[in-house]
């Protein structure tokens, strides 16, 4: 039951528009079955390719959020279009996708990137392959996200790139439709993305690319073998056989018909939630093999007194029967190859009693905000005692009591804060819309999963 006023130990406080009283967990042992929309990663990147193709793609089961709106229109605005086909899914209409024609002019076009690190990395290296000035901004958040390395690539590469020297949004790429160089060296430590998105495009170039990453080592390295899988399924040849170098030669190839996976680090609260409730979750459509980092979770909900079972059904997650996040072991985790699950690792920390230490995520400071500090200050908030270390954050002591977390426009952290909120009153998620750059109906899909719970499990 929601209430306009909420009780927060003794003070009563004002649920603020787009507020949400993140939901406490009533019953244990019981089951829900979460089907989870696609994967922005792999829904962004068959848009982008399609949009490059030399024929007509169909994408079925595309993921329909912020960030994959964002990267339609912003294809749109250079030239490829887009047809919904109607297929009755409740996660909306596939997709048939008519390449963009680099041969036209386009004069002036601007570019809202949002907040999608997709949009804003991987559409100014196509932006490189058509005529015109084409104008990349996007929101407050955005503006403070790297973008050097990419600016810097596209220089490298001959295209001319105005920009107020911050190696940050906004900039605008001025281009003729050719990409003559082949040679690049890029350090890509701050986001694998930079990577991805050279890759991306490298086969339109006359010369193709040979690209070279420079520097500490590379964050998210799942989402670059991602790349060069959805690369090669749609027939472009990469040679990858060295460390940290790419080679594609230039290479036309057709539209393609795909069907997009479920999205596995948006299915992350979901198990956690299991973990939390000692209940029993299974996201249908979990691939048996896949590049996606959030395939991580078979491995890491274990550590949290989980049993993790894949089967035809999908992936099954059995939290531990009584409550055991007070009898688990000390965690120390390097997540530096699936940075993106840190949020929801956190929160589960941040409910254990025992301090946990997640490290390899320095790059989180340039995700949708600054995830560490962010992370930090509001479990602090809710009386945790949590610390940024160099390269990750430590928590030492749990949650105590509920508050108003706040979100930084971060879909990650609202789904965190519906985390905690499980096992703690009174939390309440600022700005939970924020879901939807990769997940609308996030409070519809958490609020029927715990439906479940109740009718299927013993009041706790
Ligand atoms: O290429 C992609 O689709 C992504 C790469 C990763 O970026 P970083 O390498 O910046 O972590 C990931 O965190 C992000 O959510 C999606
Ligand atoms: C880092 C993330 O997103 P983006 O694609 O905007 O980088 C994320 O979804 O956790």
């Amino acid at each position: 039951m929601r209430s306009e006023v909420c009780i927060l130990g003794s003070a009563e406080v004002a649920l603020m528009p787009g507020d949400w009283l993140a939901p406490r967990f009533v019953a244990r042992g019981g089951h829900a079955t979460v089907a989870v929309p696609g994967s922005k990663s792999l829904t962004n990147r068959y848009l982008l390719l399609a949009a490059l193709a030399s024929s007509p793609s169909v994408i079925h089961a595309p993921l329909h959020s912020r960030d994959s709106a964002l990267m339609i229109s912003a294809l749109t605005s250079l030239g490829a279009q887009f047809e919904e086909i109607e297929t009755g899914s409740v996660f909306g209409p596939d997709l048939r996708v008519t390449p963009l024609n680099r041969a036209a002019n386009l004069g002036s076009v601007s570019v809202d990137v949002g907040l999608a690190g997709t949009v804003m990395r991987f559409v100014p290296t196509v932006a490189a392959l058509v005529s015109g000035d084409i104008h990349f901004d996007g929101d407050a958040h955005a503006r403070v996200r790297p973008m050097g390395p990419v600016i810097d690539a596209l220089r490298s590469l001959g295209i001319l790139v105005e920009d107020d020297a911050r190696g940050a949004l906004p900039f605008t790429v001025s281009a003729s439709g050719s990409v003559a160089a082949r040679e690049l060296e890029i350090d890509a430590s701050g986001s694998s993305q930079f990577v991805s998105a050279l890759l991306l495009a490298a086969s339109s170039f006359n010369n193709g690319l040979d690209l070279q990453h420079v520097g500490a080592s590379i964050p998210s390295m799942p989402h670059i073998e991602m790349t060069v899988d959805v690369l090669r399924s749609v027939g472009i040849e990469v040679d990858d056989s060295q460390p940290n170098r790419w080679i594609i030669e230039p290479q036309t190839f057709e539209g393609f018909e795909v069907t997009v996976e479920p999205d596995l680090s948006n299915a992350g609260p979901f198990l956690a939630a299991a973990v939390v409730t000692g209940s029993r979750v299974n996201v249908p459509l979990w691939p048996a093999k896949t590049t996606q980092g959030g395939d991580h979770w078979k491995k890491i909900l274990p550590l949290f007194g989980a049993s993790v079972e894949l089967t035809a059904e999908g992936l099954t997650v059995t939290g531990p029967a009584e409550d055991n996040l007070s009898a688990l072991p000390e965690i120390d985790l390097d997540l530096s190859e699936a940075g993106e699950l840190a949020p929801t690792v956190a929160a589960l920390c941040a409910l254990s009693p025992q301090p946990s230490t997640l490290r390899g995520i320095a790059h989180l400071r340039g995700h949708e905000t600054d995830r560490l500090a962010a992370l930090t200050t509001e479990f602090n908030k809710l009386g945790a005692r949590a610390e940024e270390i160099e390269d990750g954050i430590r928590i030492l002591g749990p949650v105590q009591h509920g508050g108003r977390f706040s979100t930084y426009a971060d879909h990650r952290m609202a789904t965190a804060a519906a985390i905690i909120g499980l096992a703690v009153d009174n939390v309440i998620v600022e700005n939970v819309a924020t879901t939807a750059k990769t997940l609308p109906n996030f409070t519809g899909l958490w609020e029927t999963m715990l439906e479940n719970f109740s009718s299927t499990g013993k009041a706790d």
